[in-house]
């Protein structure tokens, strides 16, 4: 194998991924701006949650939300599902893995929160409970997916936002994933502060 041409297809596939994401997803990306938006100013909370990197990028996105994004500003409501170890291990322990989130939105969830989900297949199970717990709680959901959106893609209700990478691996949908994310707290900023100067 040619390392470096390995290593350029790399950059060159994530050109991809980024430019047919921009194409795909600039409506729904706007439409969950608006809905962010229009949560944190409304006493309301985003809860996230994702396995594996996208669990870091679920608390990334948080962090970013309590804390700032590029400018200053009010700190906005978020909670990250996956960084309780205490709350993961004893859920986790007692009733499965695949209830760690959606007991914390049967918990925390009230109906004009948001539910940002995070899985690059689609598929996990923890991540499709907590949609359904947030449906329960009457709230709306944002999913961020790839792969074709897996089994999530079939639970979403009308009124929830899909952002679904379209592509099919892994480390590429996740690397669009925390853009649109970043995307997001910029939209949210502007929204709240007006056009950067
Ligand atoms: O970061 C990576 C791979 O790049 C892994 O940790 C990955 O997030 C884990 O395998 C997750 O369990 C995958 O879950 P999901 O994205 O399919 O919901
Ligand atoms: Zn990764």
């Amino acid at each position: 194998m040619d390392l470096s041409n390995h290593l350029a297809s790399h950059f060159e596939d994530n050109i991809v991924a980024t430019r047919s994401s921009m194409e795909a997803l600039a409506e729904p990306l706007s439409q969950a701006i608006e809905l962010c938006f229009g949560c944190v100013t409304n006493n309301a909370k985003i809860l996230a949650c994702g396995n594996g990197g996208s669990a870091a990028d679920a608390q990334h996105f948080i962090a970013e939300l309590v804390g700032r994004f590029e400018r200053d500003r009010l700190p906005l409501a978020g909670v990250a599902l996956n960084t309780d170890t205490s709350i993961m291990t004893a859920v986790g322990n007692d009733y499965g893995f695949e209830q760690i989130f959606s007991r914390q939105v049967s918990a925390l969830g009230q109906p004009s929160d948001v539910l940002v989900a995070i899985s690059t297949s689609g598929n996990s199970a923890n991540v499709m409970l907590a949609i359904e717990a947030a449906h329960e709680r009457e709230m709306r959901v944002i999913a961020l997916t790839g792969k074709g959106g897996g089994q999530i893609k079939d639970m979403l209700l009308d009124n929830d936002i899909h952002l679904c990478v379209p592509h099919d691996r892994t480390m590429r949908i996740q690397e669009v994933h925390i853009l649109l994310l970043h995307i997001l707290c910029d939209g949210i900023d502007i929204l709240l502060l007006g056009d950067p100067a």
